[in-house]
């Protein structure tokens, strides 16, 4: 039986238009314009246990709404959904201890406290007792290394420092689901691989089901055993990252910043098409890695010419998007 069950699960939004300047404002407290958006659209899907599931799309396609339909955070228009048996927003209170949450956006610790005493307070939250508590807090902070940071004012720590704490503070209770909104935006290389690390442990330690929504496909490659496409509110692809990958395609996006100008240098060939032109000294291109490894790729351009900065990543997620709605009309 599946931990998640989702079933045409839609959010609307309805706000009012406040229009522009003085003048409008003022007519908008005597007669005011609904707006409705459509923030999911009919979405379905089911999860089971242990799995770690991808939420990917493009800016505003509906991931966060979702997520905090899930957690109980936001009551859905239409649908259903069940985790665990509870329906997150209607059981709100027994449900909550069930789940862990950590939103990249958003803080659960309390800013000019030590982390250390937001941890304390989950302890009393959720009735841990203090042996639990002691142990548990000795194994994730050992794991996550910032046993020497969680007595400092939260206010003075890193956003890596904090986002490693955010997960203890999530963790603490020992959830069997964790929904993890953009956990990895805005951390550096070395600070994301932890994280990613973290989370592999403690899915596979606990058998902890996690839901992911991210604009990073590395985090997806990553972690995820399974991933969900949503755009412009509604679900456009459901399968395994094997699959994605077709979509993503054998593409990678290469950026140069070069020593000399490249304004007339043409680089499009067989394996090769030019993305962008940010400046004369800079270009961006697209990269068939099935006709040339990225290694002699760059050995080749570098021998032409010197640069001073690359960049190697992945399509973005527009793109991949694209790609899957191609496949479906081909
Ligand atoms: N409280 C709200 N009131 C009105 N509209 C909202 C509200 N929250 C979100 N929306 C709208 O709903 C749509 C979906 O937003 P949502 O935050 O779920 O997208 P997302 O996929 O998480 O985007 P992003 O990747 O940019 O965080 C957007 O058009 C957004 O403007």
């Amino acid at each position: 039986m599946p931990v998640i069950d989702v079933k045409h699960l839609t959010k609307t939004y309805t706000t009012y238009k406040r229009g522009a300047g003085m003048g409008q404002t003022f007519r908008s407290f005597f007669k005011r314009e609904e707006v409705s958006v459509q923030a999911v659209n009919d979405i379905s899907f089911a999860i089971e246990q242990g799995e770690i599931c991808g939420m990917l799309g493009p800016n505003g396609a509906g991931k966060s709404t979702t997520i905090k339909m899930l957690c109980g955070a936001l009551y859905p228009t239409s649908g259903e959904i069940s985790v665990l048996g509870y329906s997150p927003a209607r059981d709100r209170k027994r449900y909550v201890g069930k789940i862990g949450a950590v939103f990249g956006q958003k803080s659960q610790l309390i800013w000019d406290i030590p982390p250390i005493d937001s941890f304390n307070m989950n302890k009393a939250i959720y009735g841990i007792s203090t042996p639990d508590f002691n142990h548990r807090l000795e194994e994730l902070a050992a794991l996550l290394e910032i046993s020497e940071v969680i007595e400092k004012p939260t206010r003075v720590l890193s956003l890596g420092e904090r986002m490693k704490c955010e997960f203890v503070m999530a963790m603490l209770h020992q959830p069997d689901i964790l929904f993890l909104d953009e956990p990895t935006i805005g951390l550096d290389v070395i600070a994301k691989v932890k994280i990613r690390e973290f989370i592999r442990q403690m899915n596979k330690k606990l058998n902890m089901t996690c839901i992911l929504t991210t604009h990073d496909l590395e985090d997806v490659e990553e972690l995820a055993h399974r991933v969900i496409v949503i755009n412009h509110g509604e679900k456009v692809f459901d399968d395994s990252l094997q699959r994605l990958k077709v979509f993503l395609g054998e593409k990678k996006q290469v950026s140069f910043t070069f020593v000399e100008s490249v304004q007339n240098t043409p680089f499009d060939n067989d394996y090769t098409k030019v993305v962008e032109r940010p400046s004369d000294f800079q270009v961006t291109l697209e990269v068939d890695t099935a006709s040339i490894s990225i290694s002699e790729f760059i050995e080749n351009i570098s021998r032409k010419h010197g640069f001073s900065d690359i960049s190697v990543k992945e399509l973005p997620i527009q793109q991949v998007v694209m790609n899957i709605y191609e496949s479906a009309q081909a």
